[in-house]
């Protein structure tokens, strides 16, 4: 059986749940279960906290298992990142009183608070900067007010908690995340796991792209196809009316009605989206 890792609470939970469900796997039904068998596809699922997720992958206790990018990097788990699943999007930036620092380079000798004190302890090593580093559990944004640190580094989102707090973020982006898929490092892919990777693929692809059929004539096909490549090759197929063609394409979800109006300025005619409900590329 594969063992596969599921984050069980927190930003990533609820999605990456998702995104198996509609994959075909079998989920949990109550947030008490700590694990769920599914038999017909010979994986087994244990539910943990994404941070604990990259330590049992990384020690291959577990064979696969979704967590941040982020909190794979901060654990310095021996796991590779196999695919970006397209949820969980955060930044991790500094923050402080506005004016306390611009960059990096003006944390010499600070209290910086944070959560992901591997991530801070290497970017701090990358700029040569010597700084003492407060680690906190969470609730990071208050640690400037109540006097633990002179500034945090920690995960934005949206920007309210930082707001709300009376902080405003300083200096480039350390490191962008979003929820990725794992696997330890240097290990043979089993079949179980091209599978998953193979629905997973899938789910992001029927998530992300639309299908597009037009009736266009003939010579217009090659300007047409320039607007709306496809991720192989359209699919042209001959129409009843003399000089036209049926045209198949698949294309992405957010540029659709830019592509519509394009087809339309080249005399397409009869175009169509419609939903990809699952695929296989
Ligand atoms: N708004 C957000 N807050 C926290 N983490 C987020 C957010 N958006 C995305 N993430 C990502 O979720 C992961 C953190 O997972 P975690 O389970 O700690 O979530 P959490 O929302 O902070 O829950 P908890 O409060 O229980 O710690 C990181 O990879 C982080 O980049
Ligand atoms: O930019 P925002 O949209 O406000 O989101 C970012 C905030 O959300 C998370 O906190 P969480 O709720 O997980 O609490 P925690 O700090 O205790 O983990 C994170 O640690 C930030 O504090
Ligand atoms: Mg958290």
């Amino acid at each position: 059986m594969l063992r596969v890792a599921v984050p069980n609470k927190g930003s990533l939970s609820e999605a990456a749940i998702d995104i198996l469900t509609e994959a075909g796997y079998r989920q949990r039904r109550s947030t008490k279960d700590l694990s769920l068998t599914d038999p017909d596809n010979g994986v087994e699922f244990y539910y943990l906290r994404p941070r604990d997720i990259a330590v049992y992958v990384g020690e291959g206790t577990l064979d696969v298992g979704i967590s941040g990018r982020d909190l794979v990097l901060d654990s310095h788990a021996d796991a590779d990142i196999i695919m970006e699943l397209g949820f969980g999007g955060s930044t991790f930036r500094f923050a402080g009183r506005a004016g306390v620092a611009e960059s990096v380079k003006d944390l010499e000798g600070k209290r910086i608070a944070t959560s992901f004190a591997g991530i801070l302890a290497d970017h701090l090593a990358e700029n040569g900067v010597q700084a003492s580093v407060v680690r906190l559990d969470g609730a990071v944004e208050s640690a400037v007010q109540l006097g633990v640190a002179d500034v945090i580094a920690d995960v934005v989102e949206t920007g309210t908690t930082l707001r709300q707090a009376g902080l405003e973020v300083f200096g480039e982006p350390i490191l962008k995340s979003q929820a990725v898929l794992i696997r330890r490092h240097g290990v043979q892919q089993p079949a179980a796991m091209e599978q998953l990777v193979r629905r997973l693929e899938g789910v992001l692809v029927a998530r992300n792209y639309v299908m597009m059929d037009y009736d266009i004539r003939a010579e217009a096909v090659e300007a047409a196809n320039a607007v709306a490549p496809g991720l192989e090759s359209p699919t042209v197929s001959p129409l009843h009316r003399e000089g036209w063609v049926a045209v198949r394409v698949m294309v992405p979800r957010a540029e659709a009605q830019r592509i519509m109006d394009q087809l339309w300025e080249l005399g397409a005619r009869a175009i169509l989206t419609t939903d990809i409900h699952a695929c296989r590329i």
